[in-house]
């Protein structure tokens, strides 16, 4: 369990998260959105870019991709410098930005068989239905979820990347075990996309202490709006946020739930189009 409080003391250090993910013009989702996550949860956000998109409310009208060593330089700085005690990718927008962040982490000891934990969120495209990721880029996407700690796909994701249409609670947990087969220690399946279920109850699969399949589900209530962008990264940062102040991959899950069910039910229109979770909930009232 995470215990104490989120504000670090007073000229303490506190813990050090890393996105490595794509920049959000419109400042809804991306890095953008995990690092003002990562500052309510009371962790230091550090991000590593890997693209640039043109984004508002309404769509992703392109995205620039950053050179590799450009990506590769970004991580090491800041992990062999500042140090890091969890990390996440987003939009890695190319198969050479996902392989060459695969062996950076294999490398710093980031991810499975290192000392730091990783949650890969596959980003394949924006809600809005445009493209974040080359066409020629799965294979490699699938290859990282074997350095994952955690993946948390969404029910788009996991058409995508095993074939599977899940349309009900029990289509969750089929994707849950097609996509743990995968590779990835833990798999968090976002049910989002269901939109005929009242409710949004993820579904976690993993494996306990004795290596038998663990199942865990996260209820939760399922709001009426259309506002809802940035609320996958949200949730990752928020269970990144939780792993880097030492929680285990359950309770870590639970915390990022808990979160997001929050920052959707204070979600805001925002442009013409899809606004964004809210990152504004854990902020009091006292003038400044
Ligand atoms: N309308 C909603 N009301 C409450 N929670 C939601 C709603 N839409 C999504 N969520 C929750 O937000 C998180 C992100 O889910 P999802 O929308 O499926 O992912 P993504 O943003 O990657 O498409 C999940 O925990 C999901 O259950
Ligand atoms: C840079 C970037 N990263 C991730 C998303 C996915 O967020 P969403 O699914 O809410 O559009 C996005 N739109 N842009």
């Amino acid at each position: 369990m995470l215990t104490g409080s989120l504000r670090p003391a007073p000229g303490t250090t506190p813990a050090r998260a890393l996105t490595i993910a794509g920049s959000d013009s419109g400042g809804g989702a991306g890095v953008q959105a995990d690092l003002r996550t990562f500052q309510s949860c009371g962790v230091h956000g550090m991000s590593a870019l890997t693209a640039v998109t043109v984004q508002n409310s309404v769509g992703v009208s392109g995205f620039h991709e950053i050179p590799v060593d450009t990506v590769v330089g970004q991580i090491e700085a800041v992990v062999t410098d500042i140090g890091v005690d969890a990390a996440k990718t987003g939009m890695l927008a190319s198969a050479e930005i996902i392989r060459a962040v695969d062996d950076t982490c294999r490398r710093l000891g980031v991810g499975r068989g290192g000392r730091v934990p990783l949650v890969v969120d596959p980003v394949a495209a924006s809600m809005h239905g445009d493209p974040l990721l080359r066409d020629n880029a799965l294979d490699a996407l699938r290859e990282l979820f074997a350095r994952a700690t955690l993946v948390t796909p969404n029910l788009d994701e996991v058409r995508l990347l095993t074939g599977i249409v899940a349309r009900d609670r029990a289509g969750l947990v089929d994707a849950a075990k097609a996509v743990h087969a995968l590779g990835p220690e833990w798999v968090l399946i976002k049910a989002g996309h269901l939109v005929d279920d009242p409710d949004c109850v993820d579904v976690l699969r993993g494996v306990d202490a004795d290596g038998e399949p663990r199942l865990v589900e996260l209820p939760g209530p399922r709001f009426a709006t259309p506002h809802t962008h940035g609320g996958g990264d949200t949730l990752a940062s928020a269970i990144t946020s939780a792993l880097a102040r030492g929680a285990d991959v359950v309770d870590a899950v639970r915390f990022g739930k808990r979160y997001v069910v929050r920052a959707v039910r204070e979600s805001y229109p925002l442009g013409s189009g899809i606004g964004p979770v809210s990152g504004f909930w854990r902020l009091g009232d006292a003038p400044v």
